[in-house]
């Protein structure tokens, strides 16, 4: 037998609407934000993953953007109450918004994981992913794919069916951290890095 748990998510369009920017921010967000990451290309460094596996990820990340955290946890804190709500998912106390800033070029990806498995990132519940890329799009791909778990066992395994999710321009993704998911490979013909899939994205901890 075999108990097939459905992949919940939420997308939210629009998600950094400009009515709702500080005036201290460019008017145009995605555009305040893509000079924010071309103008840090070379702060960006590659992805590492916790267990070491070569061939896992394959992306580049930076670390440090105070200018931008803040700002994002604002809003993200603003959301969660719709965020639980759509989600059903049970209420807890958040103790930390994480977030770090990716980019992925050509060829880029992130094979399957979950984002709670280790004793040192246990509390996070909740992952999100904000997309934001320049227009026109210059790369392809890059879909984030939720996977339904088969939980017959007791333990969490990957069922053969999942969601695959486009990564929009503007919108933000939310899902509990211990879901199995991947993100399929880009393809960027251009190779700039103007033109990459970028994300500011973390985890709700409890
Ligand atoms: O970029 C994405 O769509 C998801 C990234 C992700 O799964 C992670 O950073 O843990
Ligand atoms: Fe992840």
């Amino acid at each position: 037998m075999s108990v097939i748990q459905a992949a919940k998510y939420l997308q939210i369009d629009g998600f950094l609407d400009q009515s709702r920017l500080p005036s201290t921010v460019s008017q145009e967000c995605n555009i305040h934000l893509l000079e924010y990451v071309i103008s840090r290309e070379s702060r960006f460094v590659s992805t590492t993953t916790s267990t070491g596996e070569a061939d896992y990820r394959n992306s580049k990340i930076l670390y440090e953007f105070p200018e931008i955290s803040a700002w994002m946890v604002h809003h993200i804190s603003a959301i969660l109450p719709t965020v639980f709500t759509q989600l059903d998912h049970p209420l807890f106390e958040v103790s930390q918004i994480e977030m770090q800033l990716t980019a992925h070029n050509d060829g880029n990806y992130y094979k399957m994981h979950n984002d709670n498995g280790s004793a040192a990132v246990v509390n996070r519940e909740l992952s999100y992913v904000y997309y934001f890329y320049q227009e026109p799009k210059g790369f392809s791909g890059g879909e984030l794919r939720l996977y339904d778990l088969d939980v017959a066992t007791g333990w969490y395994e990957s069922a053969e069916t999942f969601v695959t999710i486009e990564p929009r321009n503007n919108s933000i993704v939310f899902f509990p951290s211990y879901y199995l998911h991947e993100v399929l490979p880009v393809a960027c013909p251009s190779r700039r890095f103007a033109e990459s899939r970028f994300t500011l994205n973390g985890w709700i901890c409890r």
